[in-house]
């Protein structure tokens, strides 16, 4: 049973909205390299995902890790994607498989197979259009910063075969709070909710298994992401969608 987690990137986006949904259920430790914006409810540990000693110290007594911490720019240039997203990943597999850790879940990303829209679009971002992607596909990514991403998912399925670590990728799509994106197909198609990313990433902590890729996505009308890896495996139920939007207002 996981009763002690690290989260790290805390201080970010995701990581507001896992602590704003799942923050009363685990014993987290939190770890940023910027200090707190304020009063941290949970212990807040500050140290750079790219340090092995400061690692190691933040994963004593860890039973799972939600590895959020990266450069997130679509636009990131290669010299940060390789510190923050690739080198940073390993350190902190490395630090896991130290301390015995049991599950991680990683932070991956739409831009990890960005290209399989190259073709398809804008059609595959509409309702009529049954095209899907399910996770076995190889990746296709859009940018270097997608590069990135599916290095780390490569990394996690060495660290699931060589250690028997339980591994699980989820790209996730758009998050935004409140409502989807607004007058953007591709965002509204991706859209991930605050309180389906909270849920998501408790499936993660809580599910068993081995070495998964899901996406990270509510259960939009538009998607063209499959949602039924996360539903079999990790008893994800999406409670949001973005066609029961208008603009910034809930129609339905
Ligand atoms: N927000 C979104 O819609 C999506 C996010 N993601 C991924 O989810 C993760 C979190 O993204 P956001 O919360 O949106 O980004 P964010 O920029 O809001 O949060 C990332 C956090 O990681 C920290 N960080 C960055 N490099 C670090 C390092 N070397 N050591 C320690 N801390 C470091 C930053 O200080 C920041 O607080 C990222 O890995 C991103 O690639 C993936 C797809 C979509
Ligand atoms: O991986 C990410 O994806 C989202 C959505 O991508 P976008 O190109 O449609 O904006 C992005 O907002 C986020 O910053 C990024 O980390």
């Amino acid at each position: 049973m996981v009763s002690r987690v690290l989260l790290t990137g805390a201080g970010g986006r995701v990581g507001q909205a896992i602590l704003d949904g799942i923050g009363d259920d685990y014993d987290w430790r939190l770890l940023d390299r910027d200090p707190p914006t304020e009063n941290p409810d949970h212990e807040f540990v500050i140290a750079d995902i790219t340090d092995p000693d400061e690692m190691r110290e933040a994963m004593q007594g860890v039973d799972a890790v939600v590895h959020l911490a990266g450069d997130p720019r679509p636009e990131a240039p290669w010299d940060s994607v390789l510190r923050n997203n690739i080198d940073g990943t390993k350190v902190v597999l490395d630090a896991a498989v130290d301390a015995d850790v049991d599950k991680f879940a990683f932070a991956s990303s739409n831009h990890a197979v960005a290209h399989y829209e190259t073709e398809r679009k804008p059609d595959l971002y509409r309702t009529h259009d049954e095209f899907k992607l399910d996770g076995t596909e190889l990746p296709r990514p859009g940018n270097l910063y997608g590069v990135s991403k599916a290095a780390g998912e490569t990394l996690g399925r060495y660290y699931h075969d060589e250690h028997d670590l339980s591994f699980v990728s989820v790209r996730i799509g758009n998050l935004t709070k409140g409502h989807p994106p607004i007058d953007y197909e591709r965002g509204q198609a991706m859209w991930l909710s605050h309180r389906d990313c909270a849920h998501l990433f408790d499936c993660c902590l809580e599910a068993e298994y081995d070495y998964e890729i899901v996406y990270g996505i509510s259960d939009n009308d538009r998607k063209y992401y499959s949602l039924e890896r996360a539903k079999e495996v990790l008893g994800y139920s999406p409670r949001d969608n973005s066609a029961h939007f208008d603009g910034d207002e809930r129609v339905e």
